[in-house]
């Protein structure tokens, strides 16, 4: 089997991209190869979306287009050192790794010579709504680069910064979809401790934070004036703004991002 797109890790992150890849026909399912140590998580994935499965990694670093690296930053060090040179044939793939905190240095270390992009997507990748930021290492080359972005846009929006702020982005937006998580159910809590039935709460919720990200997007309304355009003087808003900040609302979300950021730059050392 020709492996285009090798996956070395088929968990949550490596399915995400995986079934939009595939659902935006960025990749055939036939091109595709991942691996997994777990059996029944393999035929899943080869039920699910028609693609090859393997328990042995060193099948799929034979990938010679991209070979995504999807699996947690703390076996990143006894996954690389068992795996061959990539590709096959002498063709190199571009490695692609979204591994939190995993410094460029360290890929490199890991596979000389090789062209490698450092990556942070999100779990909205999984419908088309990911935002993933890229750092190239010393090897890309605008090539390598356009085979990484064209796997990243199929999942969303895709921005370059330089590596030494890829743990912010981790702390942010890759971290960040379990904080509005929390924010919707608590803002679903609200609401029924308010007395609205729990559906109705949560589709208050879920909608209100949809409808205000597109309007700020849509409008491109700086986040001050939306909030101000909505608090009536001596109204409801500005009551609940006032019990917000007295919780340390903004804090809590500077003080996440930070904590997340540091515990990034932990995994990777
Ligand atoms: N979840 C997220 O929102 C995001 C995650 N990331 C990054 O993506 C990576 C994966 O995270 P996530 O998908 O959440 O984690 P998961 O644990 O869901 O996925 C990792 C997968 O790799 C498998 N695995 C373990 N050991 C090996 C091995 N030796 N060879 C091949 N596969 C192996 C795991 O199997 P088993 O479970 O059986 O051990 C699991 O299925 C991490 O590096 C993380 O930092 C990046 C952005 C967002
Ligand atoms: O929690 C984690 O470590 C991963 C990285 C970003 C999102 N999830």
């Amino acid at each position: 089997m020709l492996v285009k797109l090798g996956i070395i890790g088929g968990g949550v992150m490596g399915e995400a991209l995986l079934s939009r890849l595939i659902a935006r026909a960025a990749y055939q399912p036939g091109d595709i190869l991942i691996s997994d140590p777990m059996q029944q998580r393999r035929e899943f994935l080869a039920k699910q979306y028609g693609v090859g499965v393997t328990g042995d990694n060193a099948k799929v670093a034979a990938a010679t287009e991209v070979l995504l690296l999807a699996i947690k930053p703390q076996v990143f060090e006894s996954v690389s050192a068992a795996l061959p040179s990539p590709g096959q044939n002498g063709q190199i793939p571009v490695i692609l790794s979204i591994l939190a905190g995993v410094p460029l240095s360290k890929l490199e270390r890991a596979f000389p010579g090789v062209p490698i992009v450092r990556s942070m997507p999100n779990t909205p990748a999984t419908v088309g709504a990911g935002i993933t930021a890229i750092a190239p290492g010393t090897q890309v080359q605008p090539e390598h680069l356009d085979r990484a972005k064209t796997v990243l846009q199929a999942v969303g929006d895709v921005v370059q910064v330089p590596e030494s702020l890829m743990d912010a982005v981790t702390g942010l937006s890759g971290s960040g979809p379990a904080y509005v998580a929390i924010f919707i159910e608590a803002l679903t809590d609200g609401g029924v401790r308010a007395g609205l039935p729990r559906p109705i709460a949560a589709q208050l919720a879920l909608q209100t934070v949809l409808g205000t990200a597109t309007l700020m997007q849509e409008t491109q309304l700086h986040p001050a004036e939306l909030k101000d355009r909505v608090t009536s003087p001596g109204g409801t808003t500005i009551a609940g703004v006032a019990q917000l900040e007295k919780a340390g609302f903004r804090s809590a979300c500077i003080e996440a991002v930070q904590a997340a950021t540091e515990r990034s730059r932990q995994l990777g050392s």
